[in-house]
């Protein structure tokens, strides 16, 4: 078993229309999602230099001394708690495991503007994709003033990323929905509020510095075994080291597919399709002995909006109705060991 490549031409961001429905497309999605719940696609319309930018940038980030990024860690910025630094060890996301060797820097919330703009910000959310110039002042003026100008640039490539990204999750949650022969609009309407202070969708940048195997910990990894909570994640990958569990319960070594968009379901999509789409266990191992390479990643993490109820989309009473912003609580305090 791997990761099927699926070619997304056709819902590509370079193209402005689309058709409401590509069966072939939606069908090799359902397979993926159903048998192995990650999914490469190609030809997305995201290039690999705007990838490669992105990661440079969160890599001179990360190689500032710590106390510069303790400035901005996360939990000090009030219109998000998720948003800023995450330093080594400070999540579990195997709770039985010591923290993770892994940096981090969340992007939640891009700007006021955006908030007030109600049920259709979904639709809005594409249109400023041009407006970077906009978005940079709005992204500075909503968060705390950043203390740096590596801060500053990462702060405005966070925001223009972010944005293609979530234009991407779209096209890809309508496929999702067309794929189950339900009502097309069905994920879409509970992602309205993506970027603003309802929504907890966040893109991190993610850094797992050298290792030296005599100091880690038992057990420890870059990234423990999980599975992600939300709807669907994208991932960007600079290097290899990620690792899914198949059903049969092996690990799978991923590759890196340049110009590929990993994109996987995470565990309310799970639920809300009654067990049909699948959130597989995912981790990052440590590096050989002597290998001293780091490793970075950008990790989009869609999540439905705070209020949403996810109930189990064919009507079934599998899972009770959740609210999306209680489910996501309970998982960070797992991984944050507050339990
Ligand atoms: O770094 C990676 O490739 C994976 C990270 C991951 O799975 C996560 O943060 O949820
Ligand atoms: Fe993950």
């Amino acid at each position: 078993m791997s990761v099927p490549v699926v070619d997304f031409s056709a819902c590509s961001l370079a193209r402005s229309q689309i058709r409401k429905a590509e069966p072939s497309l939606s069908a090799e999605l359902r397979a993926a999602f159903t048998q192995v719940g990650f999914v490469f696609l190609k030809n997305t319309g995201i290039t690999q230099d705007e990838v490669d930018r992105v990661m440079e940038i969160s890599q001179r980030f990360f190689l500032q001394p710590e106390e510069v990024k303790r400035t901005s860690s996360r939990g000090r910025f009030p219109e998000s708690v998720n948003h800023g630094w995450v330093s080594l060890e400070l999540e579990r996301l195997n709770p039985q495991r010591p923290g993770d060797l892994k940096e981090a820097y969340n992007t939640c919330v891009l700007n006021p503007i955006m908030m007030g703009l109600g049920p259709n910000t979904a639709a809005v959310l594409g249109s400023f994709i041009s407006k970077v110039v906009l978005l940079q002042v709005l992204v500075l003026s909503t968060l705390q003033e950043p203390s740096s100008a590596v801060l500053h640039d990462l702060q405005d490539s966070h925001a223009a990323f972010f944005l293609r990204c979530g234009e991407l999750s779209q096209r890809v949650l309508r496929l999702m929905a067309h794929s189950l022969d339900i009502d097309p609009d069905i994920f879409l309407s509970a992602h309205q509020l993506v970027g603003t202070s309802g929504n907890a969708t966040t893109l991190r940048a993610l850094y797992y510095p050298p290792v030296d195997a005599r100091t880690s910990k038992r057990n420890q990894l870059r990234c423990g075994e999980h599975s992600d909570y939300g709807s669907i994640t994208l991932l960007f990958q600079a290097s290899e080291g990620l690792q899914v569990r198949s059903r049969s319960g092996h690990y799978l070594n991923i590759p890196v597919i340049p110009e590929a968009v990993l994109v996987n379901v995470g565990d309310l999509m799970q639920r809300w399709t009654n067990d049909h789409f699948v959130s597989s266990l995912h981790r990052v191992l440590l590096p050989p002995a002597g290998d001293s390479s780091t490793r970075q990643s950008l990790a989009f993490f869609l999540q439905p909006d705070d209020e949403a109820i996810i109930s189990c989309c064919d009507g079934s009473n599998k899972y009770p109705p959740i609210k999306s912003s209680i489910y996501l609580k309970l998982r960070f305090a797992d991984s944050y060991g507050y339990n």
